[in-house]
C-alpha cells in the first residue's frame, strides 16, 4: 500500500472527483459514513459523542459525522470552533445540513466551552490541510481536549499533526487514543516521535479510485497482509532438503550462545533445508542439545570466533548474533567478507564491527541485509535528529553500497537500494525483549537460503516475525512474550 503526501492526497481527491465522477461533497459523505461505521464498531454501548469541528474539510467531515450519528439516533453534541471567518464550501454545506438535526455550539472564545464529563471526543478540527503551527483559540481547544480523561478519536489525522514530517517540539497537537484515517496511511503514523499524536490507527476505505493511486509516485509503502501471502513459495511434492538451501549461521560467544540458539531455531522453523552453525567451541554442546537439527562446526577458540569455515558451499549466511567485537573476530569477519559474494544477513555485533571498521562497508556483497536497531544504526551511520532523518541516511547508504536495511522498531522500515522504503505493520511492544532480533536474523537467513530475492526475504521476514510476535502476545499477553515464543508461533501457510 502506498504512503502518499498530503499534497498527493489532495491530487488524488481531485482525480476521484473528476473521474468517477463524484462531487466533493459526496466524497466527504462517503468518508464520513465509513468513519461512523468504524467508530460504532469500537463501542459495545454507544456513548455520547462530542464532535469538535474546524472550518476546513476536516471540520466538514466532523459535521457530516455528527449528522449521520444523529440520524441513527445516537446522542451527539457539535462544537464549531470559530478560529477564522467562512469555511470551505463542503464545510458550509454540511453546516446547513447539520443545522436541520442538531444545533451546533459556536465557540468564539475559551469561555464558550462547557466541557463534557462523559462520552467520547471526536477531533475534527484540522486535517491534512495543516499549513502552520496551531495558535490562539484552536490551540486552547486542543489543550483542553488533551487535558480531558475522555477517549479521543481523531478524524483522518490528529489536529495539528503534520502528515509528512515530524512537527517541531512545542507544537500544539491533539493526543488521540485512536486515529481513523481515510484510504491510505500517513507517513507520520510510521514514526516513533509521532506515536503520542496517533494512538492506535486504522485506515478505512472511502472508495478513492485505484487508478488515481497508481498515478501517484511514491517511495514509501506499507507492507500489507494482502500483498504478501502470495510471495510464500509452495513446497513441491517431490522437493527434498537440498531444494531449500543450506544456511550458515556465524553466531555466539561465551555467555551469549543463546543468541546463536535463537537464530538457529528460528532459521529451522522458517523452512530452510539444512542449517550449519559456526560457533566457538563452548557452543558445541549447547547447540547439539538445544537445536539438534543443526549441524555444528566449531572455531578453534573456546570463547570467541577467530576464523571462518569455507563459506562457498552455503546458499546464505547470517553473521552477528552474540559474536562480540573481539579483534580476532573482526579479522574472521573480514576474511568472510572477502570469501563470500552472495547476499548475507548482518546483525548485532556484525553491525558493531562495521561501525568500528567502516572500511568493511565496501566489501559487503550486493543486496546484503543489515538489521540494526536504532542504537546500532546510530553507531553505523552517526547521530541523526530524528527517525525520519535516520531513514533518509539509510536510503543514501542503501543506494551507495547497494545494500538493504531493516531499521528495526515498532514499524520496522525495510530500505532498498533503489531508495524504496517499506514499513511493516505487524508486531507489538511484547517483542521489546532480548533475543527477538536474533530470531529475525534466523528467519531472513532461511528465506535467503531458500532462494527468495533479498528484498522479498527482508520484507517477508520482518512481516512474519511481527506476525509471530502478535500470535505470541495474543496467547500469552505482551509482557509475557519471550523471544522463543516467536519461534514457536511462526507459520508459513497461506
Ligand atoms: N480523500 C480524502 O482523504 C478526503 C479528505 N477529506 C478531509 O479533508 C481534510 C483536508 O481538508 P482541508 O484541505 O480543508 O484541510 P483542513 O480541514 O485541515 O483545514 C485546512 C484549513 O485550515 C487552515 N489552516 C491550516 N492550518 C491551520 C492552523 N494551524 N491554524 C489555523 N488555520 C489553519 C488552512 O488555511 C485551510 O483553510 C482531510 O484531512 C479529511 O478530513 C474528506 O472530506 C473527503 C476525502
Ligand atoms: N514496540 C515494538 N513494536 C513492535 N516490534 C518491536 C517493538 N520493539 C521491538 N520490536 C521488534 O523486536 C525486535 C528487537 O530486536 P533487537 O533490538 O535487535 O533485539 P535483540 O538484540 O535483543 O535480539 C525487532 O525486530 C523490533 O522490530
Ligand atoms: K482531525
Amino acid at each position: 500500500m502506498k504512503i502518499l503526501s498530503s499534497k498527493q492526497v489532495r491530487a488524488l481527491d481531485a482525480y476521484t472527483i473528476s473521474n468517477e465522477p463524484v462531487s466533493s461533497w459526496q466524497l466527504m459523505e462517503r468518508a464520513s459514513r465509513a468513519f461512523v461505521q468504524c467508530l460504532l464498531s469500537k463501542f459495545e454501548e454507544v456513548p455520547h459523542f462530542h464532535i469538535f469541528c474546524g472550518k476546513g474539510n476536516n471540520g466538514g467531515d466532523g459535521l457530516a459525522i455528527a449528522r449521520i450519528l444523529a440520524e441513527r439516533g445516537h446522542p451527539v453534541s457539535v462544537y464549531v470552533v470559530e478560529y477564522r471567518e467562512g469555511g470551505t464550501p463542503d464545510f458550509l454545506e454540511n453546516l446547513v445540513k447539520v443545522g436541520r438535526h442538531l444545533k451546533p455550539k459556536f465557540v468564539f472564545s475559551e469561555e464558550d466551552l462547557t466541557w463534557p464529563e462523559h462520552g467520547v471526543i471526536i477531533d475534527a478540527l484540522l486535517g491534512t490541510g495543516l499549513s502552520k503551527p496551531v495558535e490562539g483559540l484552536l490551540a486552547a481547544v486542543i489543550l483542553r481536549i488533551n487535558a480531558t480523561r475522555l477517549p479521543v478519536v481523531s478524524v483522518d489525522i490528529a489536529s495539528g499533526l503534520s502528515a509528512d514530517r515530524i512537527n517541531p517540539a512545542g507544537d500544539v497537537i491533539v493526543r488521540p487514543d485512536c486515529t481513523v484515517s481515510f484510504q491510505l496511511p500517513k507517513l507520520c503514523f510510521m514514526l516513533p516521535e509521532c506515536a503520542p499524536y496517533v494512538g492506535e490507527w486504522q485506515v478505512i476505505d472511502i472508495g478513492i479510485l485505484e487508478e488515481g493511486i497508481e498515478r501517484q509516485y511514491s517511495d514509501f509503502f506499507l507492507t500489507t497482509r494482502e500483498n504478501l501471502p502470495h510471495l510464500i513459495k509452495k513446497r513441491g511434492k517431490y522437493s527434498h532438503k537440498g531444494t531449500f538451501g543450506h544456511a550458515l549461521l556465524v553466531a555466539g560467544s561465551y555467555g551469549r550462545m543463546g543468541a546463536a540458539m535463537l537464530s538457529a531455531r528460528a532459521c529451522l522453523r522458517s523452512g530452510v533445508g539444512l542449517l550449519t552453525a559456526y560457533v566457538p567451541r563452548c557452543g558445541y554442546q549447547v547447540l547439539q542439545t538445544g537445536a539438534p537439527e543443526t549441524m555444528v562446526l566449531t572455531d578453534p577458540d573456546d570463547e570467541v570466533l577467530t576464523s571462518i569455515p569455507d563459506a562457498r558451499q552455503y546458499s546464505a549466511i547470517g553473521v552477528g548474533p552474540g559474536i562480540g567485537t573481539d579483534e580476532r573476530t573482526y579479522y574472521a569477519f573480514q576474511m568472510l567478507l572477502s570469501n563470500f559474494s552472495a547476499p548475507m544477513v548482518l546483525d548485532a555485533d556484525a553491525l558493531n564491527l562495521l561501525a568500528q571498521y567502516p572500511e568493511l562497508m565496501k566489501m559487503l556483497p550486493e543486496n546484503t541485509i543489515l538489521t540494526p536497531h536504532p542504537r546500532e544504526f546510530q553507531r553505523l551511520a552517526g547521530k541523526t535528529a530524528n527517525s525520519l532523518e535516520a531513514i533518509g541516511v539509510a536510503r543514501d547508504l542503501a543506494e551507495k553500497y547497494k545494500i538493504i536495511f531493516c531499521l528495526k522498531g515498532a514499524h520496522t522500515a525495510v530500505v532498498l537500494p533503489d531508495r524504496r522504503v517499506y514499513f511493516n505493520p505487524t508486531g507489538n511492544p511484547g517483542m521489546a525483549t532480548g533475543g527477538t532480533g536474533d530470531v529475525l536474523t534466523g528467519i531472513i537467513v532461511a528465506l535467503l537460503a531458500q532462494g527468495y530475492a533479498p528484498d522479498i526475504a527482508a520484507r517477508l521476514g520482518v512481516f512474519k516475525h511481527g506476525e509471530a510476535g502478535d500470535r505470541a502476545a495474543a496467547i500469552r499477553s505482551e509482557a509475557a512474550v519471550i523471544a522463543s515464543d516467536l519461534i514457536e508461533n511462526l507459520r508459513w501457510g497461506k
